[in-house]
């Protein structure tokens, strides 16, 4: 195992904002998006969300590391963000399941970071000015030089980012939740009747963590890279179709929203996620737009006509504009931090999706009831 380094490195905003710090991960230049998350835990799964693509990811928590990485903490088969932001970086990870150093696996991915950084400023300059591009480099130090190269990368909106990440070939998925971890105490406590119902997952950037909680329903899930047609999907007779997480501009995945749009048609069971919820809004005709720096964290509280406020796990930069919203949508969540639309629902079809992310990993299991809601429009559609 490799100690943290203590060779310098840079971090520029598209602002001119310079720190200076030390590298962790990988050697290198890299530009994205940087934006912030405020996690207190799962920086593994974070790292390996493919909703991060493109993006450089400061993490507010003040010491990553500690636990390590191991195998089964990720998300999709790689780390995913372009770089990595930190204040301090633990260099002997401690936890029964560590496998690999937070920096050895960085580095193995060829993923540079940075450490050392104030990101307590630095995250407030981000909510201030709004989230933009930057750049990491243990090679240009001179921020002048580095900024050049910031100013000439492409900004998020705009991006269509999924070809990078969805699968090439279907899969089917039917690894539920490990036993060790289920929380649910209906899954975890006896051998529930398993419905057997046949979802069809169309993959914007799928979490591992969606296709576990859809398993542990007992769905057999088929997943499909995002340019499979209606007419291919419908042929797998789908008791529902799921939606998924995804990076960059949902308004940019055309074809994912076309898609959406003649699949509703079928009037099956919709459950959309993140980048699933914009998709569905879309086809269903509303508008996104780009939220100033977005909503990156474990304890965001969604909730309106509910008794209970949601916490929950979010990784966001985009919303769907509520004014654009046809008659026939409901909105039912709110993000109750800057009342964003949070969830919706069609009023008479069985469409539904949030914003939020509801298999967690990392993150609170308030959410988890929507994957069951799921499980019952598949059933009702079935006795229809
Ligand atoms: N987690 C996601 O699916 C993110 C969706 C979209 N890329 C956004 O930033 O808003």
């Amino acid at each position: 195992m490799s100690l943290v380094s203590a060779q310098s490195a840079l971090l520029v905003l598209a602002d001119g904002t310079t720190y200076r710090g030390w590298s962790f991960g990988a050697s290198g230049t890299v530009i994205g998006e940087v934006v912030f998350n405020t996690g207190m835990t799962g920086y593994q799964e974070v790292l390996t969300d493919p909703s991060y693509l493109g993006q450089i990811v400061t993490f507010t928590y003040p010491e990553l590391g500690n636990t390590g990485v191991n195998p089964e903490d990720e998300e999709s088969q790689r780390p995913q963000v372009r770089g990595a932001i930190a204040r301090n970086i633990c260099a002997r990870p401690s936890n029964w399941r560590s496998t690999q150093s937070l920096s050895d696996y960085l580095k193995h991915h060829h993923i540079p970071g940075i450490y050392g950084i104030d990101t307590r400023a630095l995250t407030r300059k981000i909510r201030t000015v709004g989230a933009m591009n930057g750049a990491i480099s243990t090679e240009i130090l001179d921020p002048a030089e580095l900024r050049s190269r910031v100013e000439q990368a492409p900004s998020m909106a705009g991006l269509n980012l999924v070809k990078e990440v969805t699968t090439q070939t279907m899969y089917e998925w039917s690894e539920p939740t490990d036993r060790v971890w289920e929380f649910s105490p209906s899954l975890a406590s006896s051998e529930a009747a398993k419905p057997g119902y046949t979802v069809v997952a169309i993959d914007f950037g799928i979490k591992r963590n969606i296709l576990r909680r859809l398993a542990s329903y007992g769905c057999r899930v088929i997943v499909v890279p995002a340019n499979t047609s209606a007419e291919e999907i419908l042929k797998y007779n789908p008791d529902g179709i799921f939606l998924s997480n995804g990076p960059g501009d949902p308004a940019a995945v055309t074809e994912g929203v076309t898609t959406t749009r003649e699949l509703l048609k079928a009037n099956k069971p919709v459950f959309g996620i993140c980048m699933g919820h914009q998709i569905l809004g879309l086809s269903l005709g509303a508008e996104t737009f780009k939220l100033k720096f977005g909503h990156r964290g474990l304890n965001q509280p969604a909730g309106l006509k509910q008794r209970q406020v949601e916490i929950t796990s979010q990784n966001h930069g985009f919303a769907i504009n509520p004014e654009s919203l046809s008659d026939g949508v409901e909105i039912t969540h709110l993000n109750l931090n800057d009342q964003t639309v949070a969830g919706l629902k069609h009023k008479s079809l069985p469409f539904f999706s949030v914003q939020y992310h509801p298999e967690a990993s990392p993150g609170p299991h308030d959410a988890d009831y929507l994957f069951e809601q799921f499980i019952q429009q598949m059933e009702q559609a079935k006795r229809l």
